[in-house]
């Protein structure tokens, strides 16, 4: 049970530990917002916020709640604040943006912060990066919407993915979170389509060309949206089908016509039984959030899609997967939708981006919610007039993130919350308020994680951190993106002890400050002795059939990449410049999982339970 599922005012007080590694708890009411000292080199809470953080210094503590909805400033009650939530929907204003000819640089995304990320390809005949959208023949429509969404130049990511599926192969594509892995896969696909005039209209048996399934349905949806505006006045026809919505309105959109298809697994599933949806013409398939689309939860429901149903086998259609993590063993099982495909990873396979800095905070359980609450109030204090900055609060159960959003209500701040177990329409509200900053907290389940776009999340607290790396990688995510810097906090105790080692490997590499108290945890073989879940090596991510398993001769020397030849894989600085190889026998070994053990080594149901549908 996460501490947040405790809904009293009140924590209990259990029995503490004489612990040195542990900042000292001063009751909020003595805080008046100055650093608190600590013992241990930890991070005082509530000091070093960003300055834009926060709203207004209005809000109250623990005891000066005026209920939920009555609170004023950033205090205003959620209801309120719901009420007032701003109706703009980036996409819905897409047809009034003008083209952009290269402004300022097109959108404030930091390029420079992805140069010299370095970049693996291995496979046989991978097609050369390229430097600009003109280099690739994307065709005058979609490059127009290119410009429209003011994308410049593309980011590494997108410089290497796009000529590799636009020659048609399959890809399995790993790159840092808020890289710009969206268009790496629908460029090709509108593009494919569009030159090989694919297009077709309305029937009551939809056959879509391209597939797109993602694990969530607000990520469906933010793929929908960016889709249609990168296919804006091109004829294309872009439909969205996933659960918790009427399913007689998504018929009736894909009685219209549909060309791509973004899907959640079971709407799909459950229209292909209705036979109102057809696989068979699919030409391009994506699959985005790959490694969580082959995790135990939809894997049975993937391989009922694309191996059960109608759908063309691999190379008679083309399979790109895209992730920011990628572990081998879902590699392994990727390989089966996939045919003489390349394998791609910019950037450390499951590494934070250095753009967000990443704190660690000792708080027990039963301190987190007053820690909480001096992290949100130290940015109301800190925050810049006039700039908003959302804050996303991840909690372990659906119980926990109701408990957690209710407890902040009451306590004056404006806080919203999703789940799985909310209805549609209480979740997309939540995330509209959220969006709007009408209510800058949003406390959410592993739900939230994943792909969701959202500008101006500042910081990112792990109230309760996840069980796998993985999904901390993936939350964090959620700030920091397109360039753009971010925080991450987190409350670690002894509670996570199985996660020291795998975080601390992570900060380390993404140059963080690790406390030195985490450092130990992450020393205690007991503790920490557990196997990361990423192989060896520069940067961790490698194509997993360099392992040992895999002969010489089953590897190519990529001749577009240099004159580089017996050589496996293939790493260059994101620009393109300077490749060389991995000599074959440095290759990271395979990251195999212990028998009896799912691939992070813990309970699955407690997994399942973080509030995936
Ligand atoms: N070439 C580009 N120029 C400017 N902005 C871009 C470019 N490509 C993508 N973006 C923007 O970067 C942001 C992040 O992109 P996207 O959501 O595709 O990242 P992602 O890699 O899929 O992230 P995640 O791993 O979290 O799913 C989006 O707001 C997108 O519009």
């Amino acid at each position: 049970m996460s501490w947040a599922d405790v809904s009293t005012d009140t924590p209990t007080n259990p029995t503490r530990l004489a612990r040195p590694t542990r900042p000292t708890y001063v009751p909020p009411h003595l805080r008046h917002g100055a650093a608190v000292a600590t013992t241990n080199g930890a991070t005082p809470i509530g000091s070093d916020c960003p300055p834009e953080q926060g709203r207004t210094a209005t809000s109250r503590g623990r005891g000066q709640s005026r209920g939920r909805g009555r609170g004023q400033g950033w205090g205003q009650g959620r209801e309120a604040s719901e009420a007032n939530a701003s109706p703009f929907d980036g996409s819905e204003k897409f047809d009034e943006l003008e083209e952009v000819e290269d402004t300022n640089g097109g959108l404030s995304i930091n390029f420079d912060a992805y140069e010299d990320i370095p970049v693996e390809a291995s496979g046989s005949d991978i097609p050369p990066p390229v430097s600009a959208f003109a280099e690739i023949h994307l065709g005058e429509g979609l490059n127009q919407n290119i410009r429209r969404c003011k994308y410049v130049k593309p980011t590494p990511i997108q410089r290497h993915a796009i000529p590799i599926a636009m020659a048609g192969r399959d890809l399995m594509a790993c790159a840092q979170t808020g890289s710009g892995k969206t268009a790496a896969f629908c460029f090709p696909i509108i593009c494919g389509i569009l030159r090989n005039q694919l297009s077709r209209g309305g029937a009551r048996l939809a056959c879509p060309t391209a597939l797109i399934l993602s694990p969530t349905r607000e990520l469906s949806c933010q793929i929908h949206e960016e889709a249609k505006k990168f296919s804006y006045k091109t004829g294309l026809k872009v439909v969205v089908a996933y659960g918790g919505a009427p399913i007689s309105q998504q018929f009736r959109n894909l009685e219209r016509g549909v060309d791509i298809l973004v899907a959640t697994p079971g709407r799909l599933v459950d229209m292909i039984e209705r036979a109102r949806v057809s696989l068979r013409m699919i030409k391009y398939l994506a699959l985005d959030e790959a490694d969580r689309m082959l995790d135990m939860g939809f894997e049975p429901q993937i391989r009922k899609i694309v191996e059960q149903m109608d759908m063309p086998p691999p190379g008679a259609r083309q399979t790109m997967l895209f992730s920011a993590t990628f572990p081998n063993e879902i590699q392994r099982l990727a390989a089966d939708f996939l045919s003489n495909y390349i394998f791609l990873s910019v950037g450390r396979v499951g590494s934070s981006t250095d753009l967000i800095v990443q704190r660690v905070e000792f708080v027990e359980d039963t301190d987190k919610r007053y820690h909480l609450m001096d992290l949100l109030q130290s940015q109301m204090t800190n925050r810049t007039p006039k700039k908003y900055a959302l804050t996303l609060v991840f909690v372990e159960t659906k119980r926990g993130v109701d408990a957690l959003e209710q407890w902040l209500c009451m306590n004056g701040l404006a806080a919203t919350a999703i789940h799985g177990d909310k209805v549609q329409m209480e979740r997309e509200r939540a995330l509209k308020s959220f969006k709007s900053g009408a209510t800058p907290i949003m406390v959410a389940t592993d739900v939230a994680a994943r792909g969701l776009d959202i500008p101006h999340v500042a910081h990112v607290i792990n109230f309760d951190l996840p069980k796998a790396i993985d999904d901390y990688v993936h939350r964090i995510g959620r700030t920091g993106r397109a360039g753009k810097s971010g925080l991450a906090t987190a409350f670690f105790n002894d509670g996570n002890l199985s996660l020291a080692k795998s975080l601390v490997e992570l900060m380390q590499e993404s140059n963080q400050e690790v406390p030195s108290w985490l450092n130990q945890y992450a020393e205690r073989p007991s503790y920490g002795g557990g196997r990361s879940r990423y192989g060896g090596g520069r940067f961790g991510g490698h194509d997993f059939r360099s392992s040992s398993q895999l002969k010489r001769e089953d590897y190519y020397s990529p001749s577009p990449y240099g004159d580089v030849t017996q050589t496996d894989v293939f790493v260059a600085p994101a620009s393109g410049e300077g490749y060389y190889s991995i000599p074959y026998g440095e290759a990271a070994p395979p990251d195999s999982y212990a028998a009896g053990s799912d691939r992070y080594g813990f309970d699955h149901g407690s997994i399942v339970a973080s509030g995936w549908d």
